[in-house]
């Protein structure tokens, strides 16, 4: 029933046999210990007790003593390990899960929210943690109890242990069928609380334009009701498992008294010892005992099943994109001769996957070695979609993309990137200090070339007032800088990568004309002497580039210099009419 759950789980237990082993023995010790304890009670009460012999009473309370003792030291092994190996395979998980996170591609990410992913490495991997860590150890010990209690029961008594087997049926009635009602709710419990996760997340990100807009209680009450939700679905799954730990419960305890007043009848007519009927109702209560406990945890095995299950889906998703063995030993593109292209686009097509609109649409382009190309175009033209396929974020539905002479098909995905330095519209900034998110370009850089990028990116003027100057801790997503230093650092570290292409999706947002000045500056140093492919959203800017391409709707409609665009390209013109430029 969940051996699919035991067989994944033991993937990653396998590698702690030795540990499995410490709590397995620790477990049969200290299961054995308790049930010894039961022979011990039968001679106390049979040899010691009634027989009134006060020395045979203090042997057998000292064995008694001694067993208890062996199976509490029994029991702290046992706890130990399985806490530990519950600690130590959620943890493994939590690694598998992230290295999953970092290979996952821009598809994955634009169909599923941050929050929820977040969700499987919170809650998800607790609910593993808690079931290997103590709901797994109770089930083999509650089992392991419930064997050696039968067998001793059938030992004292095979009548009495007869009548009691008839409740069994009774008891697994429950267990199956509000077994079924505890795992759906359970399931539907976690989705609940991973739809939380979401919200939260989103608001995170947004916190500022809720503040701005004043949309705090609206918000509360999204989430409020999404908090409800989770807690009515958690509700119905605690009563599930209420009413189902209680039946089996009472079953047990009713038969167990049943099973007494037979035995006790028994005693009366000397045909039991009162030792062997304590021994007896002490077994059968740890069975029952170990009966409860098995379908209590069988709550926990459900929940962690379900939890197992969403761990499980994201890391099978597949990743299309991925990187091959190649037989490309290096790429050497600094050494290309200005004349010869460095990436070609040969009749390419794109369209996002689960559509069929064409965001690129046929496009063929030389790009030259050491040439400053613009991309122009109105909004949706596919300016940006045109750079994820240049990193191969997407792989083109149809046509071709080579680096130099090699088609990407036949570059590993690091190849291919470590050829490019990418500066988005939005600078992203880590919550760290400068020095390290400079050095996010090349991280064996020394900090006097960190400064030297810096310096050429205009940066390094801002960065030595700062109080605490490189080491100035910038705040999440960067927020105690202002945009126009956000893209000046974020200039600085594409200096210092120093790859041979820059791709640079140039930043609409307004900078006054200081800082503006200062960002041009800076990208003028990034772009000499590379190839840089850069988005142009203001045609001032670009006037000089030594190409300009024009896109609309998905297709190249012109290319060539400024002038000749005026000329010769109608929507071209238009964008310079609208930008003021002729
Ligand atoms: N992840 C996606 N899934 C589906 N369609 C997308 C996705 N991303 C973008 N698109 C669509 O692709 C088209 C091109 O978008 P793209 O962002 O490449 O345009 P752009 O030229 O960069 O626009 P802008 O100048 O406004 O940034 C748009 O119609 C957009 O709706």
């Amino acid at each position: 029933m969940h051996s699919s759950l035991i067989l994944w789980l033991y993937s990653y237990l396998k590698p702690y046999k030795t540990r499995i082993g410490i709590a397995l023995f620790a477990l049969l010790v200290s299961a054995g210990s308790w049930l010894m304890l039961g022979q011990g009670i039968k001679y106390v009460i049979d040899e010691g007790f009634i027989a009134a012999d006060s020395q045979t009473l203090e042997t057998m309370l000292s064995g008694v003593l001694a067993i208890a003792l062996i199976g509490c030291v029994a029991t702290y092994f046992r706890f130990y390990n399985m806490l530990w190996l519950g600690e130590r395979v959620s943890a493994n998980i939590r690694n598998a899960l992230y290295t999953k996170m970092l290979a996952l591609d821009m598809h994955f990410y634009s169909t599923n929210r941050t929050g929820e992913v977040i969700s499987r490495f919170t809650s998800d991997t607790t609910v593993l943690q808690s079931v290997i860590g103590s709901g797994l150890s109770m089930a083999i010990r509650a089992t392991v109890t419930f064997v050696g209690a039968l067998i001793l029961m059938f030992v004292t008594s095979i009548k009495l242990t007869l009548l009691v087997m008839l409740a069994i049926p009774c008891i697994l009635l429950p267990i199956k069928l509000l077994g079924k009602k505890v795992r759906y709710h359970s399931q539907l419990a976690q989705d609940k609380v991973a739809d939380m996760s979401a919200h939260i997340d989103q608001s995170l990100h947004g916190i500022h334009t809720i503040q701005a807009y004043s949309k705090e209680e609206a918000d509360q009450s999204a989430l409020h009701e999404k908090v409800e939700e989770a807690m009515r679905a958690a509700q119905d799954r605690i009563h599930f498992r209420a009413l189902l730990i209680i039946c089996v419960m009472g079953i047990s305890i009713f038969a167990i008294v049943f099973v007494a007043w037979l035995g006790a009848t028994s005693v009366i007519v000397g045909n039991m010892s009162p030792g062997s009927l304590s021994a007896f109702i002490f077994y059968a209560m740890m069975a029952g005992g170990a009966v409860a406990t098995i379908s209590e945890v069988f709550g926990e095995i459900q929940k962690a099943k379900g939890a197992s299950q969403r761990i499980r889906e994201l890391l099978d998703t597949p990743t299309p994109i991925h990187s091959e063995e190649s037989e490309v030993t290096s790429l050497a593109l600094d050494t290309i001769a200005d004349t010869t292209p460095i990436l070609t686009l040969d009749a390419l097509s794109f369209a996002y996957p689960g559509t069929d609109k064409l965001v690129l649409n046929d496009i063929s382009l030389r790009l030259l070695s050491k040439q400053k190309i613009a991309l122009v175009g109105p909004s949706g033209a596919g300016k940006s979609t045109l750079f994820d396929i240049l990193l191969r974020f997407y792989d083109a539905t149809d046509g071709s993309c080579y680096l130099a002479a090699h088609h990407y098909q036949s570059l590993t995905l690091g190849q291919i990137r470590q050829q490019f330095a990418l500066v988005p519209q939005e600078p992203v900034i880590f919550a760290t200090d400068i020095a390290t998110n400079i050095a996010y370009g090349d991280q064996n850089a020394t900090s006097s070339q960190i400064e030297d990028a810096a310096k050429l990116a205009n940066a390094h003027e801002f960065i030595v007032k700062l109080k605490e100057g490189y080491a100035t801790q910038v705040g999440e997503r960067g927020v105690k800088l202002s945009g126009g230093q956000k893209q000046r650092i974020a200039i600085a570290r594409a200096i210092l990568a120093n790859r041979p292409i820059l791709l640079l999706d140039e930043a609409t947002s307004a900078l006054d004309a200081n800082s503006e000045a200062s960002v041009q500056a800076g990208l003028a140093n990034l772009m000499a002497n590379r190839t840089s492919i850069v988005i142009a959203h203001r045609l001032a800017t670009v006037q000089h580039a030594d190409t300009i391409i024009v896109m609309d709707e998905g297709k190249v409609v012109a290319q060539g210099s400024h002038q000749t665009l005026l000329i010769e390209s109608e929507l071209y013109r238009e964008l310079a009419k609208l930008q003021f430029i002729e």
